[in-house]
């Protein structure tokens, strides 16, 4: 009994989804798992948007006393979800294989055409970089504020809250509302948050070091952590988290990372965007020269000007 492994999760649907197949996988590799699901703060706190809760890590924080009392092991996360900096003595030890990273926007109507300004499209996000991105490239397009869960948000599109709503395709295709989508967003316009579309494994510092290591054989993808080491080496620089406008994406050619970062400002007027190229071996600092990059050339001043814009929400 003692080679349990436990597992913290929270218990939406896509969280214990995600989970279960970090669990499913562990079972492959020969472990026992127990899953310890629980609601966390951002989970409870519907009505106002993860700016405003103010917290950092409302989605994290109770996941982690767990993973520091040792009642868990380990903990499974959407990769974008989780802070550049994690606190001390947390970390994240595995990252799973990435599903497909784009944005998708989701609809009941087949024939809706972002692309024809004589229509007066809703599009329902609380994302701030998707919002960002809608202005600059579709700007007769209308964002409205939407938060919860892929089910709860698809009810709010049916009671005509919004016609549309713009989402990661990994969520969407993990809760198998892919029959729903009717546009896939590109990469290089809209280019994903930090970390979407992978799967993370927290664990405390503390952990038993045998157990780390089986943990992370059965479950880390090497491509996977290539280009999340770069990716959340940008955010760090930046030091951001989900709440601002910021946007990498690493790819792998063959031995080569591709990196594509950026930063918008809160009414998307105005984006920066780089790409870069180096070795795997040299993810992070790949990652972290984009930020400073991006840092000097506009990127401090218009971060500046989103935490003031945020701060006086
Ligand atoms: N912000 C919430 C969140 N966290 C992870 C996903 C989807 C799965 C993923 O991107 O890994 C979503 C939904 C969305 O942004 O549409």
């Amino acid at each position: 009994m003692k080679n349990i492994i436990n597992i913290g999760s929270r218990k939406s649907k896509l969280a214990m989804w995600q989970t279960n197949t970090i669990a499913g996988q562990l079972e492959a590799a020969g472990m026992e798992t127990r899953i310890n699901s629980m609601e966390t703060k951002g989970d409870k706190i519907l009505d106002r948007s993860i700016v405003k809760i103010g917290s950092k890590g409302v989605f994290t924080e109770e996941l982690e006393v767990q993973l520091a009392t040792g009642i868990t092991d380990i903990a499974v996360h959407s990769a974008k979800d989780m802070q550049s900096q994690l606190p001390e003595d947390f970390e994240l030890i595995a990252f799973s294989q990435r599903e497909k990273v784009n944005d998708v926007l989701v609809s009941d109507d087949k024939e809706i055409d972002l692309a024809d300004p004589t229509k007066k499209i809703r599009i329902g996000t609380s994302s701030v970089r998707r919002r960002a991105m809608l202005k600059q490239y579709y700007p007769h397009v209308q964002a409205v504020e939407m938060r919860g869960n892929l089910q709860t948000r698809i009810e709010k599109m049916r009671n005509g809250d919004c016609d549309a709503l713009m989402l990661a395709y990994a969520g969407v295709k993990r809760m198998e509302n892919d029959d729903m989508i009717v546009m896939e967003f590109d990469t290089a316009r809209f280019t994903p948050p930090v970390g979407q579309g992978c799967i993370a494994i927290e664990a405390a510092t503390n952990l038993d070091p045998a157990r780390r290591e089986a943990i992370r054989t059965a479950l880390n993808d090497a491509d996977s952590e290539s280009c999340l080491l770069a990716e959340r080496a940008y955010l760090k620089k930046l030091e951001g988290g989900c709440s601002i406008p910021a946007f990498g994406l690493a790819c792998l050619e063959g031995e080569e990372l591709v990196m594509r970062a950026g930063l918008s400002s809160l009414d998307g007027t105005r984006i920066l965007v780089k790409e870069v190229r180096a070795n795997r071996s040299e993810a992070e600092t790949l990652g972290n020269n984009l930020g400073e990059y991006i840092l000097e050339n506009g990127g401090r001043e218009m971060l500046a000007e989103i935490r003031r814009q945020q701060a006086g929400e």
